[in-house]
């Protein structure tokens, strides 16, 4: 799946989305060394993507072998996946925190700090992040940047006056536009919409992140900082896992 942005500058890029050029292959591999972190009892966060999907389906099979967990969900999609993999999904009110929860990421940066939220599920997805004992990120070394940026930033924003937030998102120095799918706006999961942000490059995420979160409107960013990530487990093309406990 493409999704082609169009920016105020009316020149156009497009986004690889899952399932196109990735190396699919290294991603399944991160996915898998990621799910051998998972113990039964644990309550395990479920992220969105195809690296996370792959996460998804290695620990259907350990359930299906005898894993006891209860899982929760950071998009309608992957909750799904879970079901039909036979994973227990289990409700927000059952537990007080997530002990692991596995996701991907569109870039990883020097200092571990991430951009997500090409799938549209940053909101949930951080929410389960930060809620976790353990935040292992899965990647595939094309993910790997010195500095983030490259890939847009996807911002969700509510809809009410979405014109005026996004000329509030560009006043930050990057050119926006409004994520489009099959020719019609894309909705979250949420009910809201993306926001894609074109920086020329993020030098100072911190930063950024605070001054994206004073904008009213602005739901969420797919800034994801450092302290935030336990683990990052990389896979490379040529068949290499590299798995790196972050301290
Ligand atoms: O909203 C989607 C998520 O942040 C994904 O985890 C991210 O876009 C990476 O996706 P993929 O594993 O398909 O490259």
């Amino acid at each position: 799946m493409t999704v082609s942005i169009q920016t105020d500058s009316n020149s156009s890029r497009t986004l690889q989305q899952p399932d196109s050029t990735v190396p699919m292959e290294a991603k399944r591999l991160a996915a898998e060394k990621a799910v051998a972190h998972v113990e039964s009892g644990m309550v395990v966060g479920l992220g969105t993507g195809s690296t996370a999907s792959w996460a998804i389906k290695a620990l259907g099979e350990k359930v299906r072998a005898g894993l006891e967990i209860r899982a929760v969900a950071s998009s309608v999609a992957s909750e799904q996946l879970a079901q039909e993999v036979g994973i227990p999904v289990t409700d927000f009110s059952a537990f007080s925190f997530i002990d692991v929860t596995i996701d991907g990421a569109d870039e990883v940066d020097a200092g571990v700090n991430l951009i997500k939220g090409g799938g549209g599920a940053l909101v949930r997805e951080k929410i389960l992040a930060y809620n976790s004992r353990h935040f292992i990120v899965v990647v595939d070394e094309t993910k790997l940047v010195d500095t983030l940026g490259e890939f847009p930033l996807p911002v969700e924003i509510i809809p009410f006056a979405a014109e005026l937030t996004l000329g509030q998102l560009s006043s930050l120095g990057c050119l926006t536009s409004i994520r489009q799918q099959d020719g019609k706006d894309f909705i979250t999961d949420n009910s809201n919409l993306i926001a894609d942000c074109n920086f020329p490059t993020i030098t100072a995420p911190s930063s950024l992140h605070d001054r994206l979160a004073r904008i009213p409107g602005v739901v969420e960013s797919g800034l994801f900082l450092q302290p935030m990530v336990s683990r990052l487990i990389v896979g490379y093309q040529d068949g290499r896992i590299e798995d790196r406990l972050i301290e």
